[in-house]
């Protein structure tokens, strides 16, 4: 018979393991929720008396956190401890993009998830579930169930998929309702039973109909092709912009008469300066790889067209700066307001500001950076990983400001590069007095109002129009 779950521990205090334990908790209060991390500093954060300071920014989180943590939820770095006291384990560690070996550059590294997986073997007394929430290729979980069965002390272990759809600066609402629950696992009874076990804890508050369960490798691959397909989505947008400026066609009116075919919809159709985020395109890579693994040739090449097609978006937004600005930016300031890959989150991973940025930077230009919720140390941080020139040199061209004003004053151009609904409301009258003139602006997200700042006197260029 199925025994209900009354202790859950999380490998990885991230942007998924966070927000999803902490509302698991919150929903769930007959549960305890230990999340761990080997990052000290991490679960410091996440046990900030003040909830205003925990590690991820996401609207609404901090109440989750404040509602639940001490009740039942708990953040530590006693990773032996709580995985030997859990009878459910999620593995929400990162599986970033290999940086070498066979597969660098396009296939995931599994070596945490590994380690996680030996860490479970070695420490388990009692029979587990073992919960992937992490994005993985088709098939990990044989790798993750070898390991458990090889190594462990001759407990049982069953291992349950169960990826996460939920957007960043969303996180909360998506988590609270989401579009559905992905559950795949071994068809055997055993594997039943866990799929059930886990189905009762989302059941809590997910209707039933949004709980989906599938087999292991349907679950698996299921991530890796939603992501593949909204990333196409905003590729396909973007390619279309590019034709737009040239045809006097405009995206925005394009987007809104396709997406109103109810077969087409009308979400994920803004074009932008290209996705980012610590998920597209590591993920679309991964898919290539793993096609490519197989020989399916044009399967592969079909996928890597989107990353293609996003890295032309952002390189030629960058040169779009550089030839309106007379073709030459050099010892120009150049004013960025945004840095996150979209709005409503912390997160910078794979932003196209710094691709545009790093372009820019190369043609000599100084940079200007606001971002509400983005400090210095992460950009300059996100510049230097690119490691295109030396630390020094990027302090010495860019300056991050707390204030868009300051921000903007003296700058030759601006470029839009994420949809912070704050940008909308600024006195930009105010801005443009401060400005060189011609003063540019270049809208990567098309959020301003181009006509009404094209009347104060910018020269505004926006994708797709
Ligand atoms: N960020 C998103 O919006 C999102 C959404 C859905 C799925 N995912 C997937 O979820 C996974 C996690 O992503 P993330 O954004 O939360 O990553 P993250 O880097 O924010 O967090 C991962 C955490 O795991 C910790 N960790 C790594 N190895 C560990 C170990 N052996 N023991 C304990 N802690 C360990 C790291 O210290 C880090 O804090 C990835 O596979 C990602 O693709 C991410
Ligand atoms: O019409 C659009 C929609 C999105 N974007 C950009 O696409 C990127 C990704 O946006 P979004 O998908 O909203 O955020 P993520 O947090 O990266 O979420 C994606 O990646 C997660 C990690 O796998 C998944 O869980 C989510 O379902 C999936 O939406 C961002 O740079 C957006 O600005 C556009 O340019 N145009």
């Amino acid at each position: 018979m199925n025994k209900a779950i009354t202790k859950i521990c999380c490998i990885g205090a991230g942007y998924v393991g966070g927000p999803t334990m902490a509302v698991i908790a919150q929903k769930c209060p007959h549960i305890k929720v230990t999340v761990v991390d080997l990052n000290q500093a991490r679960i410091d954060a996440w046990n900030d008396p003040n909830t205003e300071n925990i590690p991820v920014y996401e609207p609404g989180l901090a109440e989750v956190v404040a509602e639940a943590r001490g009740r039942n939820l708990f953040f530590s770095t006693q990773v032996d401890e709580a995985i030997a006291d859990a009878e459910m384990i999620f593995i929400s560690v990162n599986t970033p993009t290999k940086t070498y070996g066979t597969g660098k550059g396009m296939a995931a590294d599994l070596k945490y998830i590994e380690l996680c997986a030996r860490q479970i073997a070695r420490v388990s007394k009692t029979d587990k579930i073992v919960v992937e929430k992490s994005t993985l290729p088709v098939r990990t979980a044989e790798a993750v169930k070898s390991i458990l069965q090889n190594t462990g002390n001759n407990v049982q272990f069953q291992i349950l998929s169960n990826p996460e759809f939920l957007a960043e600066g969303t996180a909360v609402e998506d988590l609270h309702a989401p579009d559905r629950i992905l559950i795949g696992g071994d068809t055997t009874e055993e594997g039943q039973i866990a799929i059930q076990a886990l189905v009762d804890v989302y059941a809590n508050w997910v209707p039933k109909e949004r709980i989906l369960t599938t087999n292991l490798w349907s679950s698996e691959l299921s991530k890796l092709t939603a992501n593949a397909f909204l990333a196409q989505r905003v590729s396909s947008i973007n390619a279309l912009s590019e034709l737009c400026e040239h045809t006097g066609a405009d995206i925005s009116e394009v987007s809104r008469s396709i997406g109103t075919d109810s077969r087409i919809g009308p979400k994920f159709l803004n074009a932008s300066v290209g996705f980012g985020g610590s998920c597209f395109q590591k993920d679309i890579l991964n898919l290539v790889y793993i096609a490519r693994s197989y020989g399916l040739t044009q399967v592969a090449d079909y996928w890597e067209q989107v990353i293609i097609m996003n890295d032309h978006q952002k390189r030629r937004f960058a040169t779009k700066i550089v030839k309106t600005l007379y073709n030459t930016i050099s010892g120009k300031k150049i004013a960025f307001l945004g840095w996150a890959f979209k709005k409503d989150t912390n997160d910078t991973r794979e932003s196209a500001a710094i691709y545009v940025a790093d372009d820019l930077l190369n043609e000599q230009a100084t940079i200007a950076v606001y971002d509400p919720k983005v400090a210095e140390d992460q950009i300059l941080g996100d510049l230097n990983y690119l490691e295109t020139r030396k630390a020094e040199k990027n302090a010495e061209l860019v300056d991050v400001y707390e204030d868009a004003y300051a921000c903007c004053k003296g700058a030759h151009a601006i470029a839009v590069m994420t949809e912070w609904d704050e940008f909308k409301t600024y006195d930009w009258q105010r801005i443009y007095d401060n400005m060189i003139k011609p003063a540019f602006l270049f809208d990567g997200r098309n959020v301003v109002n181009k006509k009404a700042l094209t009347e104060i006197g910018f020269k505004v260029y926006s994708i797709g129009k």
